[in-house]
């Protein structure tokens, strides 16, 4: 066996900046396609968590999504593309350790607690993965609001999130005082005894009413669909979320972290827009750069014709169609949508 086969993945990490991408589910593909679109090259094995970046000194570390905020948080990873609602999960979670600690007076070294910076930065909204975190009941029940499911069970793989909106709730309760739902306005406080219950459940959550489980659920919901065939209703929204790129507090290379960053950000904006090409006489012009004033500003071009110009704009793709009916009506012809490949400085 060569000497290099005997290296291992860990080994062959020296010097590489380290990525986390969700391994599987739900932001598994846009995220290899943000990749793609930011030319980060690499082979994953089968059955392999690492695989090296062939063109760039970085290393991409295949996790679950909810675990990335906890390797980026800790420093082990440099960069991760995970949900907001993960990091929100995993930060409660941080928030509820801390106060254990507090708690039971245990002391913590100035290593430990310089060791724990606990926290990733948001560097980038990735713009997919949107969904919301929230609290459902059956949707035939008598339950209408958070607060008849105190005391009560509730399941959900977002333990951290659901123990501090519950303890909100039970401390408004019990204080007569209303926080308007904003779960950040008061301070949870040390060492409270929750009266909900709340159940932590891997996956399939929706089912835990139907089966008696649980009163009410905290779950992840997009187009409702599952919500629905659950049987369930929606009655208060814990998190809103979507796909971020997060960092650590101190990676190991900042100018690398920056450049993956804006190539991922190029990436992005390219997706968001597509460029509208048109001709229009010049005494439209006006009305045209309203519909279409571009990111700066329109490109205006001379045609040949006298009195007509061309004009390129950067519009957002999903306004484009009345964009395009409004051109029509200032007399814009040869109207041209383009895809955008690729995007920097912008
Ligand atoms: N229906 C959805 N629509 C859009 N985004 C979602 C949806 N469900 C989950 N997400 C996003 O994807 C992230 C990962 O969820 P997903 O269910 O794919 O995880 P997973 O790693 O496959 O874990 P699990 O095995 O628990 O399903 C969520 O934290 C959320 O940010
Ligand atoms: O509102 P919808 O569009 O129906 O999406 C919501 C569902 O998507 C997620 O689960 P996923 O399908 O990823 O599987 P899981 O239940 O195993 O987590 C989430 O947990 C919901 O169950």
């Amino acid at each position: 066996m060569a000497a290099d086969e005997l290296i291992s993945p860990l080994q062959s990490f020296e010097g590489r900046l380290l990525f986390a991408v969700p391994k599987k589910g739900r932001l598994l593909q846009a995220s290899l396609n943000l990749l793609e679109g930011a030319d980060i090259q690499f082979k994953r094995e089968n059955r392999l968590d690492i695989a090296l970046v062939k063109n760039l000194p970085i290393a991409l570390v295949f996790l679950p999504a909810a675990d990335i905020p906890t390797f980026v948080g800790e420093g082990r990873v440099d960069l991760g593309i995970t949900g907001y609602d993960q990091v929100q999960e995993h930060d409660a979670g941080v928030r509820a350790l801390k106060r254990a600690r507090r708690m039971s007076g245990e002391w913590i070294s100035p290593e430990d607690a310089a060791r724990d910076p606990h926290g990733c930065e948001t560097v980038l909204d990735l713009g997919f993965g949107a969904c919301k975190l929230q609290v459902q009941v059956p949707a035939k029940g008598e339950y209408s609001d958070g607060r008849d499911l105190i005391g009560k069970n509730i399941g959900t793989s977002f333990v951290n999130l659901a123990q501090e909106y519950f303890t909100r709730l039970e401390m408004e309760q019990e204080q007569g005082a209303s926080t308007n739902g904003d779960v950040n306005a008061k301070p949870i406080v040390s060492g409270r005894k929750l009266r909900t219950n709340i159940m932590h459940l891997s996956g399939s959550v929706e089912a835990a009413c139907a089966l008696g489980v649980a009163d009410g659920i905290v779950d992840l919901v997009e187009s409702g669909e599952t919500m629905k065939a659950a049987g369930l209703k929606p009655i208060d929204t814990v998190v809103e979320s979507s796909a971020i790129l997060i960092k650590s507090k101190q990676p190991s290379n900042p100018a690398m972290v920056d450049l993956i960053a804006a190539r991922i950000g190029g990436v992005i904006t390219a997706q968001k827009y597509v460029l509208c090409q048109y001709n229009i006489p010049k005494k439209s012009l006006h009305d045209a750069t309203k519909i279409t004033p571009g990111k700066r500003a329109p490109t205006v071009t001379q045609l040949e014709e006298e009195g007509w110009v061309a004009i390129s704009a950067m519009v957002e793709r999903k306004g484009i169609a009345p964009v395009m009916d409004e051109l029509v009506k200032v007399g814009a012809t040869d109207i041209l949508v383009l895809e955008i490949r690729n995007t920097r400085g912008i």
